[in-house]
């Protein structure tokens, strides 16, 4: 069967960086938001940083006013961003790791060292009426832990894939796919994201079963370029290329292994 549509969440952050460079009230991330939306986002995310480097508590809340998707908020565990997430109540919040000093988010969530704060965030933010996220590199260790915190979702932090090149790139992209398939049968829906960009989104949709991809840097660094609205339709494009041609390989993969069979029998 016909897998559902891989989904795009966009990630506005660095319109805020943006923003926030010069402290002035342009370029405005629920501007960038509802265009993104216009071009087919599937869903708007944001990291509310503890530096407040970039979105602030107030395009939290503006945002959560207007958009017509869903707003996936990306937080630190600490008790600040969870009592605004419980107050906000975004559709969707994806608990990440935070180093003041990281240029990015540079690694996943260790589920399995913080497991009772995380797992008591999770109920925390479920009551609350989110889905809940956990942000975790693909280890075997961290996905078991994750669903045993009782998170729905997982989004895998793609970033040692991004990074790598050559025979490591295979390896990298090869634990994604481990991932993915240990994720899903835990009952996990599985998400994607991190340093995706216009040349390394399609192998990645490529792999089976993943539910979204979540992607900021690339688009809004294309979007200087081309625009925010055709830099979001030709990620979408891609990405939903790539999931397509996955698909068609799976099926392949699948006929080919059946004639093996039938002419062993
Ligand atoms: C958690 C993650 O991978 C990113 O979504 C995150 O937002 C990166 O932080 P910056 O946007 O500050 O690079
Ligand atoms: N969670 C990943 C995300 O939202 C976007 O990361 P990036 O594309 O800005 O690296």
């Amino acid at each position: 069967m016909h897998p559902p549509r891989i989904l795009l969440g966009v990630n506005i952050d660095h319109i805020a960086t943006l923003r926030q460079s010069r402290g002035t009230r342009y370029p405005d991330p629920l501007q960038a938001a509802l265009l993104a939306e216009e071009a087919g986002a599937d869903g708007i995310t944001i990291h509310l940083r503890e530096d407040r480097r970039h979105i602030q508590e107030r395009d939290v809340r503006l945002l959560a006013e207007v958009l017509n998707t869903r707003m996936n908020l990306e937080i630190a565990v600490t008790e600040e961003m969870m009592a605004l997430a419980e107050e906000v109540r975004p559709a969707h919040v994806c608990l990440v790791p935070e180093k003041r000093e990281e240029l990015t988010t540079e690694g996943g969530l260790d589920v399995v060292g913080g497991f009772e704060t995380i797992r008591d965030a999770c109920q925390r933010l479920t009551a609350a009426g989110c889905e809940v996220s956990l942000f975790v590199d693909p280890e075997p260790e961290q996905i078991a832990a994750a669903a045993r915190a009782g998170a729905p979702v997982i989004e895998l932090h793609t970033g040692s894939y991004a990074e790598a090149t050559g025979d490591e790139a295979v390896r990298e992209h090869a634990r994604l796919a481990a991932a993915t398939e240990m994720a899903l049968e835990l009952g996990l829906t599985v998400n994607a994201g991190h340093g995706l960009h216009y040349h390394n989104v399609e192998a990645v949709a490529a792999i089976p079963g993943l539910h979204e991809l979540n992607i900021g840097h690339a688009i809004i660094a294309r979007a200087l370029f081309v625009g925010l609205k055709e830099a979001v339709s030709e990620m979408k494009r891609l990405a939903i290329a790539g999931q397509e041609a996955g698909f068609v390989a799976a099926l392949e993969e699948h006929d080919h292994d059946h004639d093996h069979d039938d002419h062993v029998h």
